[in-house]
């Protein structure tokens, strides 16, 4: 089908000029999709790639719902993460700027004092966590009776970490009536067993072309062994230098010893994952989101649902032990009509569990070789030479032109410019780097399907844009400089102060088939 128009819902005018504000042209597939079925009051199963809008495709119906004057909780959105609870609450936020509700991230981490005084101001509309959620619950500050709407945004991650207990506290206290939507890019078949208890004849909105992942993000592996992956991450940094680029560790502790590492090379990176304390998390993403940093390590707790514009590359330092979990990692770049690129790090006894992976996610990852020291140089010098033309273009340069015309009477230009160069690209510290190794991840044997419905596998898919995924009209308003392709106006709104606390919940441990040796996942997300 094609896009809709946002005027096609039959939308509120003061919903449709939030629309118009956040720069959103058409509805992308799945908002086209999924909105007149949210409208009408149906249950859904809602799948759709990484970046394609499931966030408004769910939020635009159930702000629609909601009258400013209702002093009510009405609608409960659920996400696995702290960070995406913030985001998704920013965006709602954004949504209902003119028609005025009131919205509320509750998450572990976060002052529960401050959270009760937010509530006294009566949001409609609560976005959280599970296990802060059901503390409110439990505490009596939250009660559940008066909402209609229910979204489980990442529900496949939240069955993954153990929520489905509190979950289903959580879902006790909502009336039986109400509209429960459940949100993902990837539906491994386990959630049907969530569909068939939380949702009533539930319609499937999927917006799935041949391959699950995104189809704008351009996918390589390198192969390379454990000693040299450190190396192999700071050429591929300064040969592709990234505006934005999120690496993903498989554990905390690689995480810290990463973020370190590259920092002490001289990278603006700083690492994010549970064990930080919610101002820690809070510092690295606003950094991270405002380009203060420009290399976000983390764990898996970044895996899912973040939106932060201008992220052009993800790296896997290791590679996820769940092809889902690498679907959602890769997908934190090529996301609303933009392209990314995304590199995975192989070792030599993973190339198993690297082909299981392109079979579950039906599409090949080609190899890559590792990037020469000669192709990291050229690639810095590249950086600095457009830096430097940059600022030739911007022509304000007159207080430099007098010593220019100084030095150029005793030196000769190419070697001035030379030495310029080398100043600005500054020279790499080659300060010492010593990771813990790393376990290889073995390949896991398992039905090889990330979608609902069991289909089986139609071979590969080699074939970027196949099938037209996305569907953001990219063609329009594209900004001269690369990047653009889709109109709208980023203002990222700063995200929540921060906060003291600790509440970090534990998740329960996923089986492991590395004999227990791997070091549990990042399980305090929430
Ligand atoms: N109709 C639209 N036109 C242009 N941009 C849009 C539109 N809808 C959403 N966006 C923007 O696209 C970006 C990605 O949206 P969103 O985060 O909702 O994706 P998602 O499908 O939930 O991805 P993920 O699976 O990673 O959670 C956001 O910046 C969002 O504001
Ligand atoms: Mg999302």
């Amino acid at each position: 089908m094609t896009n809709l128009n946002f005027t096609d819902f039959n939308l509120e005018p003061l919903v449709l000029q939030a629309i118009t504000e956040l720069g959103f042209e058409e509805a992308t597939p799945i908002q086209s999709k999924s909105i007149p079925f949210a409208l009408e009051g149906r249950d859904l199963i809602g799948q759709a790639q990484t970046g394609t809008g499931k966030t408004a495709a769910f939020g635009i119906p159930l702000i629609s719902k909601i009258s400013k004057t209702d002093d009510k909780i009405r609608a409960l959105i659920m996400a696995p993460t702290r960070e995406l609870a913030i985001q998704v609450a920013e965006e709602i936020e954004k949504l209902t700027r003119f028609k005025g509700l009131r919205s509320l991230p509750i998450y572990g981490g976060q002052d529960i004092v401050r959270q009760i005084r937010a509530l006294k101001r009566k949001p409609q509309i609560i976005i959280g966590t599970p296990g802060r959620l059901l503390d409110h619950i439990n505490r009596k500050t939250i009660k559940l009776d008066d909402v209609q709407t229910v979204v489980l945004d990442e529900a496949d991650e939240m069955l993954d970490m153990g929520f489905m207990e509190d979950i289903q506290s959580i879902l006790k206290q909502v009336p039986d009536d109400r509209q429960t939507m459940l949100f993902s890019a990837t539906m491994p078949p386990n959630i049907q067993k969530l569909a068939q208890q939380f949702l009533t004849n539930p319609e499937h909105v999927s917006v799935i072309p041949k391959q699950v992942s995104a189809p704008l993000i351009d996918q390589a592996y390198i192969e390379v062994p454990e000693r040299q992956k450190f190396e192999a991450l700071s050429r591929l940094l300064d040969m592709e230098s990234p505006e934005l680029a999120i690496v993903f560790g498989r554990t905390k502790r690689r995480v810290d010893e990463l973020a370190e590492a590259l920092q002490k090379r001289g990278y603006s990176a700083d690492g994010l994952h549970g064990d930080l304390s919610q101002n820690q998390r809070d510092t690295v993403m606003r950094k991270f989101r405002d380009g203060s940093i420009d290399v976000l390590v983390a764990t898996d707790v970044a895996a899912r649902g973040l939106d932060v514009s201008g992220v052009t590359h993800v790296v896997n330092f290791d590679l996820p032990q769940d092809p889902e979990s690498y679907v959602h990692r890769i997908g934190r770049t090529g996301r609303a009509g933009k392209e990314g690129a995304a590199w995975s790090f192989v070792t030599p006894r993973e190339i198993d569990h690297l082909h299981f992976i392109e079979r579950v996610t039906r599409h090949r990852i080609p190899r890559k070789p590792l990037p020469t020291m000669a192709e990291a140089v050229e690639g810095k010098q590249r950086v600095t030479a457009e830096r430097l033309l940059e600022i030739v273009q911007s022509g304000e340069l007159n207080e430099y032109k007098g010593i220019a015309i100084q030095m150029l009477e005793q030196y000769d230009s190419v070697q001035l410019l030379s030495a310029a160069l080398k100043l600005l690209t500054g020279d790499k510290k080659d300060a010492q780097v010593d990771l813990t190794p790393e376990d290889p991840i073995r390949a896991k044997r398992r039905r090889p399907d990330v979608r609902s419905g069991g289909r089986k596998p139609s071979g590969y898919s080699g074939n970027r844009n196949s099938g037209g995924g996305g569907g953001y009209n990219r063609d329009r308003n594209s900004s001269g400089g690369g990047r653009g392709g889709y109109n709208r106006d980023r203002n990222s709104s700063g995200g929540s102060g921060s906060r003291e606390g600790g509440y970090n919940r534990d998740r329960k441990p996923r089986p492991s088939n590395n004999e227990g040796r791997r070091p549990a996942r990042d399980n305090s997300f929430e």
